[in-house]
């Protein structure tokens, strides 16, 4: 069977590439301004009906979202069959395909992809797809439909949706009527997965004191709306900065992003925030939690993925200790060089803690090492892996005293409300909630399970951000040759000085991440990494930026 060129030929004159522009399918999927991805879209929708011949027709999932980026942007992703990213081979396939040229360039590019995958153009192929709530998804989900229709793929639109939904309708849909079964494949389906979860996670506690939520703008307002009904009186949620069809309101000075970057609380939340309560934001598409509170002298304190990490992780060492599994399941950490010293020096000295590249697929892949793999970047993404042979260690566990029985159900219970496909706002929400609600903590007492060391992150325009190479899990740079060196030369004058300096894998820019024990001095140890940086890539001296030292 070969491929159907004279309908690919006629969809894909309607969605022509843009001159001029290279996409590149990153760490974040496709992601750039919406006005410039129609024909991404379209040649996307064929690249996920070929992935999903390649893996035997099972279904592949296709996200439509820039997460937290302003509205303009819009940015598509795949899902792979258990509710993976995308595997790393076809991330290069996804960009050559974006960036043929003509219309017979991008046949090409297909037939070619086709020989070297060896993909069996009879095997059938299925898909799901979803979208944010971007003004620009319509169009840009017209266009991926092209796509589907052109490759001939069975499809099934899950509208608007949250990108997590849209990975636990991937796991489900492929597992359905298996043993191993992740969940009725609907919203509905999961809704009711994470709530039951939840309550009889919390029963018998006292009930929590109620809970801002932060949604961004975006399609998690829908999400918190729809679980408001499903939790009854078990939780009290309260949500803010639901306004999705306002233009421009998406992640404007709200969400887990600006709550991140700009260490702040979001304004449009100010005046409903007490001093003590607790709150937290999702990002655009739900798949990052960031928690927060005032505390008696009105200062916000941050509660970041590092701190969700710490405090869930402790939380199932607990559990697996008080069910007698200590010898059998063991508990590990994953984190990314931006997690903050303070976390890292608290975790490593518990349980085993490793550290590796930016980007989800590298801490999914290193947690599912572990029997119970808990990842977190610095951001609030991310989620908790209960490895198959774990899973079946408390299948089959045989307690023997009701304290054990009480703590092997919470653990069982832990695996049916943590979305273990990817970061998920609202399930990692409801499992934090259920810490807090066993351990009955404040959002006071949690944040000091450790001391955060005060830290920046700066940006620097460089002419080529190609030549800067890293090692050592990014915490050290390999080339420009020389530039370590002096990084190192500056570091040392800090006390509990640590800087790094990589290539984002999202923008055009250069990140310098410093922390210090004091704030002064964070900042002072950051602004000298990026005029280095600057001033040792030939940065132009008359538009050297006035913070850089
Ligand atoms: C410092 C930072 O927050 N980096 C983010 C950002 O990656 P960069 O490669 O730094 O641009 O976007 C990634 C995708 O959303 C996310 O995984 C990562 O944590
Ligand atoms: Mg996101």
């Amino acid at each position: 069977m070969s491929l159907p060129v004279d309908t690919i030929r006629i969809l894909a004159d309607r969605h022509p590439k843009p001159a001029n522009i290279r996409f590149t399918y990153g760490t974040a999927g496709f992601r750039t301004l919406g006005s410039t991805l129609d024909s991404v879209m379209f040649r996307v929708g064929i690249l996920a009906g070929l992935r999903s011949k390649k893996l035997d027709g099972k279904t592949i999932g296709v996200m439509v979202t820039a997460s937290h980026n302003p509205e303009p942007d819009n940015g598509v992703k795949l899902v792979d069959p258990r509710g993976e990213m995308l595997e790393a081979a076809w991330e290069a396939h996804a960009t050559n395909l974006a960036n043929a040229p003509t219309t017979d360039a991008f046949i090409e590019a297909l037939e070619n992809l086709v020989k070297i995958a060896k993909i069996d153009l009879s095997k059938p192929s299925r898909i799901v797809y979803g979208r944010d709530t971007r003004p620009s998804g319509p169009s840009l989900v017209a266009a991926l439909e092209d796509g589907f229709q052109a490759i001939g793929a069975s499809v099934r639109n899950a509208g608007v949706t949250t990108t997590p939904i849209l990975h636990y309708l991937v796991r489900s849909i492929n597992t359905k009527g298996t043993k191993d079964e992740y969940g009725i494949d609907s919203e509905e389906g999961y809704m009711q997965k994470l709530s039951t979860a939840f309550k009889k996670l919390v029963a018998g506690k006292p009930a929590s004191p109620p809970l801002i939520v932060d949604c961004a703008n975006g399609v998690g307002a829908q999400a918190v709306d729809e679980i408001i009904k499903y939790l009854g009186d078990s939780l009290q949620l309260i949500p803010h900065n639901t306004a999705t069809t306002t233009p421009g309101a998406l992640n404007n000075a709200c969400g887990a992003d600006f709550v991140k970057t700009t260490q702040k609380l979001p304004p449009s939340l100010a005046q409903f925030l007490k001093p003590g309560q607790r709150a937290c934001s999702f990002d655009g598409d739900a798949d990052r939690l960031m928690y927060f509170y005032l505390d008696e002298r009105g200062q916000f304190r941050m509660l970041d993925g590092d701190k969700i990490a710490a405090l869930v992780a402790a939380f199932i060492v607990d559990l697996v200790k008080a069910a007698g599994l200590e010898e059998e399941i063991k508990v590990g950490i994953v984190q990314t060089a931006y997690a903050n010293g303070g976390s890292t020096k608290y975790l490593s000295d518990r349980l085993p803690v490793k550290c590796v590249p930016t980007g989800v697929k590298h801490l999914h892949h290193a947690a599912e090492h572990y029997d119970v793999g808990v990842y977190f970047e610095a951001n609030g993404h991310g989620t908790v892996l209960f490895s198959p042979d774990t899973q079946e260690t408390l299948a089959a566990h045989q307690p023997s005293t009701p304290a054990q029985s009480t703590a092997l159900n919470h653990l069982v219970n832990l695996t049916q409300l943590i979305n273990q496909t990817v970061g998920d706002a609202l399930s990692d929400m409801l499992l934090v909630e259920v810490v807090l609600a066993h351990k009955s903590y404040s959002g006071a007492e949690w944040d000091s399970l450790y001391v955060d060391l005060p830290n920046r992150l700066v940006k620097v325009v460089v002419s080529d951000i190609h030549i800067f190479k890293t090692e050592d899990a990014e915490r050290r740079l390999v080339s420009p040759p020389g530039l370590q060196a002096k990084i190192d030369e500056l570091v040392r004058r800090y006390e509990a000085g640590r800087a790094f300096v990589r290539p984002s894998g999202t923008e055009a820019v250069v990140r310098v991440y410093a922390e210090a024990m004091v704030r002064a001095q964070a900042d002072e140890l950051a602004f000298r990494v990026a005029g280095l940086v600057y001033d040792e890539t030939g940065g132009d001296p008359a538009r050297r930026p006035a913070e850089f030292l």
